[in-house]
């Protein structure tokens, strides 16, 4: 079957510079592959850009992200939302599916100093600003004589916080500085044995009504496979875990291209004293079970004693 596409779409977006930037790039590729429908962008703000005073952790996590874009979808305001897969949560509401994963960004993260040149630089003391509790625990782990405080906001809000001086440095994500146009800021790419990334970071994510089976075809020929495969195992990891951002979690899967894929994930306490690290080769095809071999694997290292010991600091 092939559906004609319809003589509108409209694409609902956070109005972050970042968010709109990857619901323009989305616009840019759907009217590339239909010239004759019009796109249109519906910006919207989330409770996640207006609560800025809170670790998000603490105020209902990642869905805060995504939630008024789906009532926009549910009331027929618009047809797609495009996201940042990595604050896209675990488990979607009922009726909501991803028809969509675009071509993986750097999936780095990125440090960023207006006077260090990387964390290993950095004096005793120094501030590192990040809210991700896992690169909290990296950091602490790697370097447990660094300071690490709260940063929250958007990308340019985050950068002004540093260039304020409120920070030595801070740690981001070396995609959404590529998209912006700002790669001069990064000063070290620290790889992924260093700073194993988020799941689905770097990768974009559409999602729509399960309904829209003509909007599932339209999409399709966006969906890049490699990268579906990979963030579909990386997600599987966190599910299995909870899915929750309240412990610091890193899953992380390359692809290649042979189809073989390449699974490393972690689990550890905020604090970074404990950790259990897994990695598992497997077929990519079955991305979910890569992930259930992983998360098996950090389960037989003691991660559910890791989460234990998060959850009791969590209530503490
Ligand atoms: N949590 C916020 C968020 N969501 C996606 C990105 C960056 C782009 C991406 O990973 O796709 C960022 C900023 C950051 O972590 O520095």
């Amino acid at each position: 079957m092939k559906v004609s596409p319809p003589s509108k779409l409209v694409i609902a977006s956070r109005e972050s510079r970042l968010a709109m930037w990857q619901a323009e790039y989305v616009k840019a590729k759907l009217s590339a592959l239909y010239p004759q429908c019009s796109i249109e962008i519906l910006g919207m703000t989330t409770k996640g850009d207006q609560i800025l005073d809170r670790t998000l952790s603490k105020v209902g996590g990642k869905g805060l992200f995504v939630k008024e874009l789906e009532v926009a979808m549910e009331e027929r305001r618009a047809d797609l939302a495009v996201h940042s897969l990595k604050d896209v949560p675990m488990e979607l509401p009922e009726g909501f599916v991803l028809a969509a994963f675009l071509e993986r960004e750097d999936p780095r993260d990125a440090f960023v100093s207006n006077d260090f040149a990387s964390l290993d630089e950095l004096p005793d003391g120094a501030v590192v600003g990040t809210s991700s509790l896992r690169r909290q625990a990296l950091i602490a782990a790697r370097y447990p004589r660094l300071e690490i405080r709260p940063l929250r906001g958007n990308l340019d809000t985050r950068l002004g916080k540093l260039d304020r001086g409120e920070y030595a440095a801070i740690i981001l994500a070396a995609a959404g500085l590529k998209r912006l146009g700002l790669p001069q800021r990064i000063r070290t790419l620290i790889e992924p044995e260093q700073s194993l990334p988020a799941p689905g970071q770097g990768a974009m994510a559409i999602e729509v009504l399960a309904g829209r089976d003509d909007l599932m075809e339209l999409l399709a020929p966006l969906n890049h496979e490699a990268t579906a495969h990979a963030v579909r195992a990386e997600r599987m990891v966190s599910r299995v875990f909870g899915g929750s951002c309240q412990i610091p979690l890193a899953a992380f899967a390359t692809v290649d291209a042979q189809g073989e894929m390449h699974l490393r994930a972690m689990v550890g306490t905020p604090d970074g004293r404990r950790m259990a690290n897994a990695e598992v080769r497997g077929n990519s095809a079955l991305p979910e079970n890569v992930g259930r071999q992983v998360a098996d694997a950090l389960a037989a290292k003691g991660a559910e004693e890791i989460l234990a010991a998060c959850r009791a600091m969590d209530a503490g």
